[in-house]
C-alpha cells in the first residue's frame, strides 16, 4: 500500500534527511534547515516510496519521457521511469571530453515533451541549468515534478521561463507535518518561517 505523504515525511526525517542549525547551502548561502535527500539511496523503500508520489504527479502532466536534474534526482527519475515504462535521459554535469561529447545520454527526438525530476528547489537555478539545455537539444519542457519547494522563489522563476512546478511537499507543509509528530519544535518552525520570508530569490529585498 502506498504511504501517506505525511508517513513519508516522518521517514524521511527519522533517516537523517532534515538538518536544522546554521548550515551552509550551495553558492555560500545560509539555511536554518538543510535537506539531503541524496541519503535516500541508502534507503531502497523510501525510494520507491517518493518516486511513487512523484510518479501520482506526473499522471497529470503530459511527458514522453523523463530527466533527473544531475545528481541527486538521477535514481529518482530512474525508479519513475521503471515503474511507469517511460523512457528516460540523463543530463550530465559536463560535455563527455571524448567519443560521444554528449550532453544527454539516452535516445530522444525533437519536440518531445520531458518532464523534469528534481529533489529540491530553491532559487530554481539548478533546474533551470537543465532545463535550459533540454530545450537547446530541442525538447519540450513545460513542466517539474520536485520533492521539496523550499518556496523562497524557485516557483515563481521558473514560471517566468515556463516551467510549471509540482512539489510532493512545500517547505512549509513539511514543517508543519514534522512538528505535528513532534520531530520539530514551535521554536524551529518560526525560525523557518521567518527563514523563507527573508530569503526570496528573484526579489529585491532578499536577505539570503
Ligand atoms: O542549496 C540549497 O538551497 C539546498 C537546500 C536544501 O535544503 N537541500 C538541497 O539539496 N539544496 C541544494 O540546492 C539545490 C537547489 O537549489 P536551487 O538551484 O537554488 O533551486 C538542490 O539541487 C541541492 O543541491
Amino acid at each position: 500500500m502506498m504511504s501517506t505523504l505525511k508517513d513519508l515525511a516522518v521517514r524521511l526525517f527519522d533517516a537523517g534527511a532534515v538538518q536544522l542549525g546554521d548550515i551552509e547551502a550551495m553558492d555560500g548561502r545560509w539555511t536554518p534547515v538543510y535537506f539531503d535527500f541524496r541519503i535516500i539511496v541508502s534507503h531502497p523503500e523510501i525510494m520507491m516510496a517518493v518516486a511513487v508520489h512523484l510518479q501520482n504527479l506526473a499522471t497529470e502532466i503530459n511527458h514522453d519521457i523523463l530527466c533527473g536534474v544531475p545528481y541527486a534526482a538521477l535514481p529518482l527519475a530512474a525508479v519513475m521511469s521503471v515503474n511507469t515504462s517511460t523512457p528516460m535521459i540523463m543530463k550530465r554535469k559536463e560535455t563527455k571530453q571524448y567519443a560521444t561529447k554528449k550532453i544527454i545520454e539516452g535516445v530522444y527526438t525533437k519536440n518531445q515533451n520531458c518532464l523534469v525530476v528534481e529533489d529540491v528547489v530553491t532559487s530554481g537555478g539548478s533546474l533551470l541549468e537543465t532545463v535550459s539545455t533540454l530545450r537547446h537539444e530541442s525538447l519540450t519542457v513545460t513542466h517539474a515534478v520536485v520533492v521539496l519547494d523550499r518556496e523562497q522563489g524557485g516557483a515563481s522563476v521558473l514560471k517566468a521561463n515556463g516551467v510549471e512546478l509540482r512539489p510532493l511537499f512545500t517547505l512549509r507543509n513539511l514543517t508543519q507535518i514534522l512538528r505535528d509528530v513532534d520531530r520539530i519544535s514551535d521554536e524551529t518552525v518560526d525560525v523557518i518561517a521567518e527563514h523563507i520570508k527573508v530569503c526570496q530569490f528573484g526579489k529585491k529585498d532578499n536577505f539570503c
